[in-house]
């Protein structure tokens, strides 16, 4: 178990960032979604971290062909997927093993998918059930709410209309997956837009996918193989707000963060941060699949916030904001984000934990907490596994020095988050 101190960071920093990691989410899905096709996938600035790398073999150990250099990734797929002859890691990721869940429910063969104790830990009812009662054979721990989870595919699903009671992109993925291959038009509908990108890259590769005007997506089978993927991962927001925090706390400082995906269900912690009184700016550049472009960050004033809306779009963004929160003028508070408690650790109690060791006054709730900002003490602080505490915890050490046990888990999201964080003292 690794560990490491960061010290206080005595100046402004002025930064351009362009080597912040790829996007977690899409490069799942470019992995995955690569079967759809029965040609070469070209696939550039794939992310390379634990997660995501897990789920490339595991689509190797489903017969695609796989070249990688670097962060280039080729992937040919096989037209019918093999059976693996092994169990099916996906490591830390929630993401890998419940989109793997909808994919895997309608291919022939046997499929054993587990993970870290962390992610054995998480529940995948929420998968389990709707894929069950459309005839997916899906079983595991706890009656199928934990893995290692085993799943036999069938030949055929039933088409759905399934409104979630959970707003999920994981779920809505792993539903969306599976409609693809049943017997009919499926509708999936959830009560807060998630993250969409698994929408726009399936239709960018020919599937048809349509909104109706109750708010249903209408998802239709697959008729034909869909086109390959020629694409270039944009930047990953939710790992690129450590450094706009880092600006955010520190005095003067300014970061620009280059080609980051402006998609809007992934940006809403810097409208957040821009309602507290830091000073950010969209650069739209492109749109390819979804809007790209740079994001600056100026530091100004910090005034606490309520935030208790549109909570999907910031879930992986809510530690992090809870240092900005913890050394914002005024209080802040976090509702309606009970979510936070199922993910890699328990986030609120791995944030209000962690804030307590740090002298920070809080009030926990069952669906968030709230911080009295003020400042931030030095303390050994743990991970509790979890890469976005560990980050986020970093980034609280600009402003008072820190020690941070369990930093392994970092390596699942962004390998090179240390070095990035060392430039800034340069
Ligand atoms: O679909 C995705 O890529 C993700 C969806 C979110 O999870 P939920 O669907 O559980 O909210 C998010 O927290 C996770 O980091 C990535
Ligand atoms: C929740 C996360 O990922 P996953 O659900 O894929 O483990 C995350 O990266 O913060």
């Amino acid at each position: 178990m690794k560990n490491f101190s960061i010290n206080r960071l005595v100046k402004p920093f002025d930064i351009t960032i362009s080597t912040i990691a790829s996007d977690k989410s899409i490069s799942h899905r470019c992995a995955m979604f690569s079967l759809f096709s029965n040609q070469t996938s070209y696939i550039k600035n794939y992310l390379t971290a634990e997660d995501t790398l897990n789920t490339l073999s595991i689509v190797e150990q489903l017969g695609a062909t796989i070249k990688r250099v670097g962060s280039n990734v080729e992937i040919t797929p096989k037209d019918i997927l093999t059976e693996p002859s092994n169990i099916l890691d996906c490591g830390n990721s929630g993401t890998a093993m419940r989109l793997f869940c909808g994919l895997l429910a309608s291919i022939e063969g046997s499929f054993i998918l587990t993970g870290d104790k962390y992610l054995r830990n998480r529940p995948m009812k929420r998968v389990a059930d709707p894929l069950r009662s459309i005839g997916a054979n899906i079983d595991g721990r706890e009656n199928g709410n934990k893995a290692p989870l085993f799943i036999r595919g069938v030949k055929e699903l039933e088409p759905f209309i399934y409104h979630s009671p959970v707003d999920s992109a994981q779920v809505k993925s792993a539903m969306i997956l599976a409609a693809l291959r049943a017997n009919g038009v499926s509708k999936y509908k959830e009560n807060e837009l998630t993250r969409d990108h698994t929408e726009r890259m399936l239709k960018g590769m020919g599937a048809t996918l349509e909104y109706d005007n109750e708010g249903f997506i209408n998802i239709h089978p697959l008729k034909a193989h869909l086109d390959p993927l020629n694409i270039t991962v944009p930047t990953d927001p939710s790992s690129a707000f450590f450094f706009a925090v880092a600006a955010a706390i520190t005095p003067n400082s300014r970061v620009l963060i280059k080609n980051v995906t402006l998609n809007p269900t992934r940006i809403e912690a810097y409208e957040v941060l821009k309602r507290m009184g830091v000073i950010v700016n969209f650069i739209e550049k492109e749109n390819i699949y979804e809007p790209i472009g740079d994001i600056e960050v100026i530091n100004n004033e910090l005034n606490g916030i309520d935030v208790s809306e549109n909570i999907s779009w910031l879930i992986d963004e809510l530690p992090a904001l809870s240092i900005a929160m913890s050394l914002a003028k005024g209080t802040s508070k976090v509702s309606n984000a009970k979510e936070l408690r199922v993910k890699e650790s328990d986030r609120i109690s791995s944030v209000v934990n962690n804030l307590k060791l740090c002298g920070v006054k809080f009030t926990e709730f069952e669906d968030g907490y709230e911080i009295t900002g003020g400042s931030l003490q030095k303390s050994t602080i743990n991970s509790y596994g979890d890469h976005r505490i560990a980050m986020s915890f970093a980034i609280a050490g600009l402003n008072c020095d820190m020690n941070i046990e369990d930093i392994d888990c970092i390596e699942t999201s962004f390998p090179n988050f240390k070095e990035i964080l060392d430039s800034l003292y340069i």
